[in-house]
Order: structure tokens, then C-alpha cells, then sequence
């Protein structure tokens, strides 16, 4: 039972895209996020101080709503969010395709930063079930119980820049894109879709072959790769400059940013230029691309993802492919 869904983004940044989930009936706009594996979501037993604004699952309300008792989950982001709570299961509907006895975790606290983004109603995770948080035992993701009942066990991101985007399960639709899909090999070791990137190119410039430890994240909205590749990017952006106050890189709002050529094997992955300008920031623009330091690894976020047709390929081999589109 393949299924596709719409990923509409969440404001004019492209800062989150946003997928209808039915669970048991009740739909609610989950954040699809292959950079973690839980599938949480806002509750009837959250405070009501930080329900509000958001759409509630009420597990009261459904028939094949059976707890967990005893289980319960908690989960941090890099950005300090976080959520926890309690477990049951339910039947999960994403488009199409429908997985029975999901784990489903309700949030019994939330941070600020969730509770303030009132468009985002919980996440749904689509990286390895082996960082599931839940306690005592792990449980899978939607992809992983999905596979099983899907024509081949892959699912695909179409992200679109400033547009409503896809995911579709079981399927790769060669409507949604052309040449050849580039595969490469996924290390699953940390439970992310982790893969080495073979380099980098800014604007028309000439091609530096390097090694990238990369994740491809579509939970994280921008790009964080390496220092040595983000001082090469904004030198070749007029007035652009590290600026601490905001924790990043910012340049005048006028400024014409070049390209970023990402490489994956012989595969040149090109990011427009205009996706780099990621939105207004004090009275600058802050970049797209950021650095890397403190996280260990490159983050090909939403900035990277809506410049290419991404298959996540769950195979017992699990690889991911790109291409252009
Ligand atoms: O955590 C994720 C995937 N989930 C992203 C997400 C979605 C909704 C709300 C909050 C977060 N990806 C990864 S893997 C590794 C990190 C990381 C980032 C910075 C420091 C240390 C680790 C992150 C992550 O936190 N991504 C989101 C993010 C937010 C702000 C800045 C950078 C990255």
C-alpha cells in the first residue's frame, strides 16, 4: 500500500515542511524528519498553557488506541527543543499507506520552542529505529513497519524551494525528475542517513575534492558543512560576515550568491544560489549555509533537499540517491 503525501512549508523560509498524518482518524500536520525516529505528537495531556494554538490528539477518542503502560520517551535536538511523554499504538495513515500497532508517543511536556510553533503539531521521524527513545524497549518508525506492505522499501523527498513539496512510500516516480539517480552508500552506525560527500564547488569556481561526513536531514533546515567549504562559499559574497550576535553568517539582502556545487561520488548536486539567502535577519540575510562545528558532522538540511529528487532506500543494503530535477 504505497502512499504519497504533500510537504507544504510552514512560512516564507522554507523553515519546515509539513505533512497531514491521520492517526485513527484524527489528522493532525506532522513534521516528517529523517534526521531522528520518534513519532510524537501534541496531546490531551499536555498543560493546556502549551496546547494551545495546536491541533490535540485526544487518545481518549480512539477506538484502536491501546497504551503502553510504563513505556515512556524523551528526546533532545541539537537545538535544545525537546519533548517527552507517554506510549501507545494506533493505526498511523500517511497518503496511501497505512501501518497498524504504531508507536505512537504522546507529549506530556514540550519546550518553547514547539510550543510556539503552532503550525507544527509533532514529529514524525524517518531515520533508524535504533534511536527511537522510548523506553523500556525502542519501537520502530512508521518507514520500517510500513516496508513490509510497500511495493519496494524506499521512500522519496521531493522538497520544493517557497512550494508545496512530496514524500511518497514504495515508490520512486520518474515523473520527479531527470538524468540518472546517483546512489551512495549509507553508514547507519549513529541511526542517521549518514554518507561521505566528495566535495564542493562555489559559483563557477573549480571543484575541490574532499571528503564530507554528511547526514541527509530533512528535519534541519539548513546546510552545516565544514568551515573550510562555508569561509570558501561567503568569500565570494560581498559584505558577508560571521556575525555572533545572530550565529551565523549574514550579508546584505541585496547581495547575488553563487551557486553551491555539492558532490556525492561523480554526482554534482547544485544548489541555486537564491536558496542560500535564507531570510531577513536583523538588517542583513542570514546564509543557508552554516558552519558545522560543534554538531561532528555535515548536515544536508531543507536548503540542500529541495534542490534534488532524494530516495532513501531502506534495502537491506540502505543507500540514499539523488538527482536532479
Ligand atoms: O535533530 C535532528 C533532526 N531533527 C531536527 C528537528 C526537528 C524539529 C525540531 C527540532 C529539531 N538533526 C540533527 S542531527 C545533529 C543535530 C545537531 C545540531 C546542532 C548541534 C548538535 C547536533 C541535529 C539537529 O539538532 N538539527 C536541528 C538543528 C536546529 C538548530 C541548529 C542546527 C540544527
Amino acid at each position: 500500500n504505497d502512499g504519497s503525501v504533500t510537504a507544504t512549508p510552514v512560512d516564507a523560509y522554507d523553515s519546515e515542511y509539513l505533512c497531514p498524518v491521520s492517526i485513527d482518524g484524527q489528522i493532525l500536520a506532522l513534521e516528517f524528519d529523517s534526521g531522528s525516529s520518534d513519532l510524537w505528537v501534541f496531546s490531551t495531556s499536555l498543560p493546556l498553557s502549551q496546547q494551545k494554538g495546536h491541533v490535540i490528539f485526544d487518545p481518549s477518542k480512539s477506538k484502536n488506541w491501546k497504551a503502553l503502560s510504563g513505556y515512556t520517551w524523551n528526546i533532545t535536538y541539537g537545538d535544545k527543543s525537546g519533548a517527552s511523554g507517554t506510549v501507545g499504538t494506533d493505526v498511523v495513515t500517511v497518503g496511501g499507506t497505512s501501518v497498524s500497532g504504531q508507536a505512537v508517543e504522546i507529549a506530556t511536556q514540550v519546550s518553547s520552542q514547539f510550543v510556539s510553533d503552532t503550525a507544527n503539531n509533532g514529529l514524525l521521524g524517518l531515520a533508524f529505529s535504533s534511536i527511537n527513545t522510548v523506553k523500556p524497549q525502542k519501537q520502530k518508525t512508521f518507514f520500517d513497519l510500513a516496508k513490509p506492505s510497500l511495493s519496494s522499501p524506499v521512500f522519496t523527498a521531493d522538497l520544493k524551494h517557497h512550494a508545496p513539496g512530496t514524500y511518497d512510500f514504495g515508490t520512486i516516480n520518474s515523473a520527479k525528475y531527470t538524468g540518472a539517480i546517483t546512489y551512495t552508500n549509507v553508514v547507519t552506525s549513529k541511526g542517521f542517513w549518514e554518507f561521505t560527500g566528495s566535495g564542493y564547488a562555489v559559483g563557477n569556481g573549480s571543484f575541490v575534492s574532499s571528503s564530507i561526513d554528511a547526514i541527509a536531514d530533512t528535519g534541519t533546515t539548513l546546510i552545516y558543512l565544514p568551515d573550510a567549504v562555508v569561509t570558501a562559499y561567503y568569500q565570494q559574497v560581498s559584505g558577508a560576515s560571521y556575525d555572533s550576535s545572530q550565529g551565523g553568517y549574514t550579508f546584505p539582502c541585496s547581495a547575488t550568491l553563487p551557486n553551491l556545487t555539492l558532490g556525492i561520488g561523480s554526482y554534482r548536486a547544485v544548489v541555486p544560489g537564491q536558496y542560500i539567502n535564507y531570510s531577513p535577519r536583523g538588517s542583513k540575510c542570514f546564509g543557508g549555509v552554516q558552519s558545522n562545528t560543534g554538531i561532528g558532522f555535515s548536515i544536508y538540511g531543507d536548503v540542500f533537499l529541495k534542490s534534488q529528487f532524494v530516495i532513501f532506500d531502506g534495502s537491506s543494503t540502505p543507500r540514499l540517491g539523488f538527482a536532479s530535477k
